[in-house]
């Protein structure tokens, strides 16, 4: 390694026809230099300084190729900002990997070349005989490299990367032409550094855009959500059925695990999820709820990872998934056991890696969420099955939480009863005191296949029935027991008994009609050729 002010140059001569430089005169330096400076104050781009290092540079120096590398922002790396390529270069099979590789700051090269006061010009021979030389030098001297000058980018006293001029033949630079040299890297730096500069405010715009356009949806989401905000605080059970359900909140709430809710519908699990986000560190945020059964299987995808303008019939704006509006909060997932085998793979890849994709997006997005899931039915049995993939299902009973169906805590109905009064009455402007004992003896006898939902609809439709101060009589519909496949549960019917049956209700309703507007696949929401694909498994024929 060698500066020009040193005398150990690898050939003392001087030859000025073999000079790096093809322009010998002061007047033309002064021009070149000119021509620079104009070019560089318009530089907006990359691209702009690739093109001048490329037709400009090219045009007045004699080297063979140039190479700018630039610092990481890691501090502890570098790698190629900007290079000349010609047609040897992109052919050698190492290129790709040469140019993409991250190397070390301190390689041996790439500092020295920063800390020196003057351009320093090592020979390839040298270098090669190094143990611990860095890659791109083996990768020069394949290229026939015989010296590389380095020249520091660096404006204001600062180093940020530098520059290789690497040239095939063994020549000797005076020192004007290496001031000259040096004068044009100067300029280089100060246009590197206007388009790093110009790119961070870029980015820094683009980020604010993306924060505003988060706020809206969030601010969106919070509009909707605040209809069915629900206390986390007004839980009943907590002192009697539910202490063992408290006891593992307290232990998971404020971890960052992944909670799996298992209980018949209308038990309360969303009212139990909301109860762990508001005790987590996460409170501060709102905690975003996706009901995996309320969506078709396509919409439910973009509601989960959003999607890009364009992306699909339909999507006429961007749209941020609910995953992305739940970055360091929690994201709730309700009915999980409805989730498609095709989203449950994305969705465990989302979890896994912490990272999302909109469909027709092209850039990965991370993100810190936190995992409530829920779900009426037994996920071992849908593993089983084959409708439940059993990675994720590993992967979400971290902690599970069972809640217990209300006919199995009736001790708790009383309070019930009491809290949905106290909580209804004002919103129906009637003034109920309470239950007669008959009424009272009937809730404790029924068995509650709705569970807290059934009781909070009959209490609700009682009040409004109610003439006087005390409800006298309960309206309770007889209402169709929900297949419940939760383990304790005894009249299990299998999943093809439920299918069949709701299949065959549906096509008696259309008349056996399958096709059309008022078809029983249009009303399940399914391709006919599903439907009948489905019948012909279930073996549901005309005379059903
Ligand atoms: N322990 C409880 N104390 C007071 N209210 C409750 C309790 N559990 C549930 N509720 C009320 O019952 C209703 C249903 O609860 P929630 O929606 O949380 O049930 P769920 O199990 O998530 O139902 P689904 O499976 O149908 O989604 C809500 O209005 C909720 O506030």
């Amino acid at each position: 390694m060698e500066t020009p002010k040193q005398t150990t140059q690898t050939n003392p001569a001087v030859d000025n026809n073999h000079s790096i430089l093809l322009i010998k005169e002061i007047e033309e330096e002064k021009s070149l230099l000119l021509l620079l400076s104009k070019d560089i104050t318009s530089c907006r781009t990359k691209q702009d300084i690739q093109q001048i290092v490329s037709e400009r540079l090219a045009k007045y120096f004699r080297f063979n190729e140039i190479m700018i590398c630039l610092d990481n922002t890691d501090n502890l790396t570098h790698t190629n900002y900007i290079h000349t390529i010609t047609e040897q270069t992109i052919q050698h099979p190492s290129f790709a990997k040469g140019v993409a590789m991250k190397y070390y700051i301190n390689d041996g090269i790439y500092n020295v070349i920063q800390t020196a006061e003057e351009p320093v010009i090592f020979d390839m021979y040298e270098l090669m005989r190094r143990s611990n030389r860095p890659y791109y030098v083996d990768f020069f001297y394949e290229l026939n490299v015989n010296q590389l000058i380095g020249f520091p980018v660096r404006v204001n006293n600062k180093s940020f990367g530098a520059v290789f001029v690497y040239v095939k033949e063994k020549i000797f630079f005076s020192p004007s032409e290496i001031k000259l040299a040096e004068a044009v890297c100067a300029h280089i730096s100060i246009a590197i550094s206007n388009i790093l500069a110009y790119e961070q405010i870029q980015n820094q715009l683009a980020e604010i855009k993306q924060y505003k356009s988060r706020l809206e949806q969030e601010n969106l989401y919070l509009q909707e959500q605040m209809s069915d905000a629900v206390s986390a605080g007004d839980i009943i059970g907590a002192a009697t059925s539910l202490k063992k359900v408290f006891q593992l909140i307290a232990n998971v709430a404020r971890t960052n695990s992944t909670v799996l809710i298992m209980g018949e519908t209308g038990t309360g699990k969303e009212l139990i999820a909301r109860a762990i986000h508001n005790t987590s560190g996460r409170k501060d945020k709102l905690m975003i709820k996706v009901n995996c059964a309320a969506l078709p299987a396509q919409l439910i995808e973009s509601e989960l990872f959003g999607h890009e303008k364009g992306s699909f019939t339909g999507a006429t704006e961007r749209r941020m998934g609910k995953f992305e509006l739940a970055d360091n909060s929690t994201l709730f997932l309700d009915e999980i056991g409805e989730m498609s085998l095709d989203l449950q793979v994305k969705f465990l890849r989302a979890i896994q890696e912490k990272e999302v994709e909109r469909i027709g997006g092209q850039t990965v997005i991370k993100t810190d969420v936190r995992i409530i899931a829920a779900t009426n039915r037994d996920l071992e049995k849908e593993v089983a099955a084959g409708r439940f993939r059993a990675d994720l299902y590993y992967r979400l009973n971290v902690f599970p939480i069972v809640l217990p169906p209300l006919r199995h805590r009736k001790e708790d109905i009383d309070e019930l009863i009491a809290y949905f009064i106290h909580k209804l009455t004002p919103k129906i402007g009637k003034k109920i005191t309470g239950v007669a004992p008959a009424v009272l003896k009937e809730f404790h006898q029924y068995d509650w296949p709705g569970n807290i939902r059934e009781l909070e609809n009959v209490i609700e439709r009682s009040i409004l029935m109610a003439t006087g101060p005390c409800i006298e009589d309960i309206h309770l519909v007889s209402t169709v027991k929900e297949p419940s496949v939760l383990p304790e549960e005894q009249d299990i019917k299998s999943l093809e008994q439920v299918e069949r049956q709701h299949i065959v209700a549906t096509l008696k309703k259309c008349n056996g009609r399958i096709r059309g507007e008022k078809g029983a696949a249009a009303m399940l929401n399914l391709p006919p050729t599903t439907l009948q694909s489905k019948m012909k498994k279930l073996g549901i024929n005309k005379e059903y």
